[in-house]
């Protein structure tokens, strides 16, 4: 079965979305005709247009706009003889280069929060370096993007080495349907900026994404500035920049710095030097996990009240020799307390847990299925939300982070 995609999608945002089914065989002529048929409404709208012919989900085709074009101007799609120059424009079969730059993320486009100069765009490039990064002003957008064929991917921030777990993420990913296909961790130093000519004494007012200010929370308690939360770090630079604040520093990365023309005042304002942040890399379909490198999955579980029943849940793990990497519980926002009869004195209410766990295996291994399996007899719910390659990268180049820890030891 062929199916075919035409994504309509302004600069600013997703305008619509079509989805055909053309039956066995037709994807050359069927599929230009619904596209000559889709062209109006593209243009009509002023907007970007994108044909996708899907076989399997890996082999996309964008088609431009200025293709689409060509193909109105070519006349009555059923013309005999009409579509042999548009079948070249088919797609060709991948070679060996093809592979290694769709690795890097050539042709991806990946959506992150935060503007130009985030930490989270430096993320989506580390994870793809050839990838078009897609700004979004919140994490829920992002998710939005990859449902709705905007991006292919989303590269999102899910705990920070001194500030913990980022919760919204945690429960955004089980409200959309997303899969997680990889992870990213990046060192993140942060930088005190200000426009050119302010020192570090005229600040009185330090201006960053909450996390990022949370992450320098004893530094900038030291220097007795008034702390504002902006929506991302590389969006507190550059208000500073725009509105040309002169009693205001902005807590950011130096890229942001470069890109809005601010001076560094400060570098590794962070409590810790080795401050690193875990990002999920999000895509609508989830990848086939291997055995080949070492792998992670993620799961989310709700539990019975009863006499220890996480800790048999977690037992299934260890009884097949898994490691946990993860564990994080999240109250259950619709249903938060359970009533639960207590032994003499009548009803008790407790919170209800959602329960979030990664563990060391890939789920092409039997041991992570027996496990599942075994987890899926005691549990209330439960969902696989990826399994995946772990970031074994460097994540100081220098690998500072390894030979601190070395030392410690
Ligand atoms: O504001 C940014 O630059 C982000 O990418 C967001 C974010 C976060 O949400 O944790 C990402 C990495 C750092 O931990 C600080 C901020």
């Amino acid at each position: 079965m062929m199916l075919l995609r035409a994504v309509g999608s302004s600069i600013g945002g997703l305008c619509g979305l079509e989805r055909w089914d053309l039956g066995g065989g037709g994807r050359s002529l069927n599929a230009v005709c619904a596209l000559s048929w889709k062209w109006d409404a593209a243009r009509n709208g002023g907007e970007k247009a994108f044909l996708k012919l899907v076989g399997d989900e890996s082999s996309m085709v964008p088609i431009s706009a200025a293709e689409l074009d060509r193909v109105a101007m070519n006349g009555d799609p059923l013309e005999p003889g009409k579509w042999s120059r548009e079948l070249n424009s088919l797609p060709k079969p991948l070679s060996a280069i093809d592979l290694v730059s769709s690795s890097q993320g050539s042709n991806v486009r990946v959506a992150y929060q935060g503007g130009p100069g985030a930490f989270s765009e430096a993320a989506a490039l580390k994870a793809y370096p050839l990838c078009e990064t897609v700004p979004c002003e919140q994490f829920e957008v992002a998710f939005k993007a990859v449902e709705l064929w905007v991006v292919e991917k989303a590269v999102l921030p899910i705990e920070n080495s001194l500030g913990g777990s980022i919760h919204r993420n945690y429960d955004l990913l089980l409200c959309h349907r997303l899969h997680i296909v990889g992870e990213v961790q990046l060192a993140v130093n942060h930088c005190l900026m200000a426009l050119p000519g302010v020192r570090k004494e005229e600040i009185k007012r330090v201006l960053s994404h909450p996390n990022a200010l949370a992450q320098c929370e004893f530094t900038l308690a030291e220097l007795g500035v008034i702390r504002q939360n902006v929506d991302d770090t590389a969006g507190a630079a550059q208000t500073i920049a725009s509105n040309n604040l002169r009693d205001a520093g902005a807590i950011a990365s130096a890229r942001a710095a470069e890109i809005y023309g601010l001076n560094i005042i400060g570098e590794n304002m962070q409590d810790f030097a080795n401050n690193v942040t875990r990002f999920l890399i999000l895509a609508r379909e989830p990848i086939i996990p291997g055995t080949d490198r070492p792998y992670k999955t993620s799961v989310v579980f709700t539990l019975d009240e009863g006499p220890g029943v996480l800790f048999k849940a977690l037992a299934v793990f260890s009884l097949r020799d898994i490691s946990l990497s993860k564990i994080e519980s999240r109250p259950q926002r619709q249903r938060p307390l359970r009533v639960v009869d207590g032994l003499n004195n009548g009803t008790a209410k407790y919170f209800d847990y959602l329960f979030y766990v990664d563990f060391e295996a890939s789920m092409a291994e039997p041991r992570a299925q027996n496990a599942l399996s075994h987890l899926q007899e005691l549990a209330t719910f439960l969902r696989v939300l990826g399994s995946y390659p772990r970031d074994i990268s460097e994540c100081y180049p220098e690998d500072k982070f390894s030979n601190q820890s070395q030392n410690s030891s």
